[in-house]
């Protein structure tokens, strides 16, 4: 009885095994004639989620780049799926016309609710962002300028007590100089920023320099966590797991868990009388009539989940980058700081937004960093219609085939960012003919279409005023110029310690007092 349970569950096991072999070779959708990424590429999904997880010196988003520079445009990721690698297919899979559908992954990270990035009927989708897109509104920048001034003007306290003397010309600085983490307080800032903005919700981050948070749970009693390091802790084994959709349903469980907690705290400030001016009112009130609308607590906390993935990651690695290339690059540093300074008085010790928002280099800047460093770095695949094929760069893709070209690899398409490893924030402000549209039509970095990220104006302010007020008081250096910033990646980048000198700039006011 046993040895043929035992030869049954064997059967079982080798045809398992043998099927994705089997499979692989029949070929059905005529994908074997594209290079893999990886031997097993073609045969499980398993062979992507390997790319995600493993450990290697070199980025996963890198790696992939370099294989299509080695094996060509197109490569098998997995069995059905294909990573595109020259620019020519971004407008194709993520552009305003494109009919694809974000694919089956998406549905994998819905848990009990649904949040506008996972949602993948397209009427439900419209309808959230129809909702929503009040909340996110660009005129909103004045209700949410406040929140992110005092919160820069807490950052300055903290940082005038990390300042040490100036650093003379030429010199490196000493060891026990580098007092300031940039990757920690950009991340902290990132974090707290899109709180702040998002929920209401004050975390103490810049004050105590640190992610540590107290929780109420939902029995009364209360947990500290690091916020960003416990959601990291959580998003890498996800991004490692999620793309073989029923392995990752071991996971499921644990998402929400921290957002149902912060998500209770808002609707309680709700029912207590509270209006507040944050983008998660929108969803307790409808903007526009008034109403309750028709949106479950599952899907509010879902929305969070959301913020506390891309929004926060996007936003907190979006500062780090900037400031670090900045610094990096002397002749930017030198540009940005004179462009600065000419909007700002020496009074100013804020940046006010006003002074800020059209300063053309500075956007520069952080447009080029994050066309270097994508922050939502992994691929965000889609699912071509069934039935029939569909044109992506002028290769035929059978129906129902995964998609994706990630925004590492658009954007250093050498057709369109000449150079494209330089940081060259002038490339942004190059007049005269299309060169522009042609760069932003493969901007991926918030994608584009109707599944454009929605918190675009929120990270515009956070970054804007953020690079402003630091650059403006104080001065930076790296340890040595060969200094190299290094990064963890699963789905999103998350840059590592940052160690830098800072100090104070010493300038003329107005009535000629040095300050
Ligand atoms: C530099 C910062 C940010 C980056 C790089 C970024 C990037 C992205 C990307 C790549 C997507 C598309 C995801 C996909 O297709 O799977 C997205 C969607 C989204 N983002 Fe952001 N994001 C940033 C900041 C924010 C902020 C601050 C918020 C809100 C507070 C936000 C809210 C959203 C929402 C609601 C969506 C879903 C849009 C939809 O599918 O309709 N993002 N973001």
């Amino acid at each position: 009885m046993l040895a043929s349970i035992g030869l049954s569950l064997l059967g079982v096991a080798f045809f398992a095994l043998l099927w994705p072999v089997i499979d692989f070779l029949r070929d059905r959708r005529g994908l074997r004639k594209y290079p893999v990424q990886n031997l097993l590429s073609g045969v499980t999904t398993l062979a992507y989620n390997w790319e995600i997880g493993r450990r290697h010196k070199t980025l996963r988003t890198r790696r992939l780049y370099e294989a299509h520079q080695e094996k060509g445009p197109i490569i098998r990721v997995a069995p059905d799926w294909l990573s595109f690698g020259t620019a020519a297919a971004v407008k194709d899979i993520y552009g305003h016309k494109s009919p694809l559908l974000k694919n089956e992954v998406y549905f994998a990270l819905q848990g009990e609710g649904q949040h506008l990035a996972n949602m993948t009927d397209k009427a439900a989708h419209a309808s959230r962002r129809h909702l929503v897109a009040a909340s996110y509104a660009p005129k909103n920048v004045e209700t949410w300028e406040p929140k992110i001034a005092d919160l820069a003007g807490v950052l300055v306290a903290n940082m005038d007590k990390l300042c040490t003397a100036p650093l003379p010309k030429g010199l490196l600085p000493a060891p026990r100089d580098l007092q300031f983490d940039g990757s920690l307080w950009g991340l902290l800032f990132g974090f707290e920023g899109v709180c702040q903005i998002g929920l209401s919700l004050k975390l103490g981050f810049i004050e105590q320099g640190s992610d540590v948070f107290t929780l109420r749970r939902p029995d009364g009693g209360s947990t500290k966590i690091n916020a960003i390091e416990t959601l990291h802790g959580y998003y890498g084994p996800v991004a490692s797991l999620i793309w073989d959709t029923k392995t990752f349903s071991i996971l499921k469980p644990l998402s929400g868990i921290f957002s149902k907690w912060y998500a209770r705290g808002r609707q309680d400030r709700f029912d207590a009388g509270e209006q507040l001016d944050d983008l998660f009112q929108g969803m307790l009130k409808d903007r526009r009539s008034g109403e309750r609308p028709d949106v479950n607590q599952t899907d509010r906390i879902a929305e969070m989940d959301q913020m506390f993935n891309g929004a926060v990651d996007g936003t907190g690695s979006s500062l780090v980058n900037t400031l670090y290339y900045i610094v990096k690059h002397p002749e930017a540093y030198k540009r940005v700081r004179a462009e600065i300074d000419e909007a700002l008085g020496p009074d100013d010790v804020i940046a006010p937004w006003d002074k800020v928002k059209n300063l053309p280099f500075l956007k520069a800047c952080i447009d080029e960093a994050g066309r270097l460093a994508p922050g939502v770095a992994g691929d965000l695949p889609r699912r071509t219609p069934p039935g029939k094929d569909y044109m992506v760069a002028g290769v035929a893709v059978p129906g129902d085939t995964s998609v994706s070209i990630s925004a590492y690899t658009a954007q250093r398409d050498p057709v369109i960012f000449p150079d494209p490893e330089a940081f060259k924030p002038e490339r942004w402000l190059i007049k005269g003919d299309d060169h522009l549209k042609k760069m932003l039509d493969v901007y991926l970095v918030f994608t584009m279409g109707s599944r454009m990220c929605m918190g675009k104006s929120v990270t515009v302010l956070i970054q804007s005023v953020y690079l402003a007020t630091l650059l403006h008081r104080y001065d930076f250096a790296l340890a040595n110029p060969d200094w190299v910033l290094e990064k963890v990646e699963f789905f999103n980048q998350w840059p590592k310690s940052m160690p830098m000198k800072i100090w104070r700039r010493e300038w003329q006011t107005t009535n000629g007092v040095s300050v």
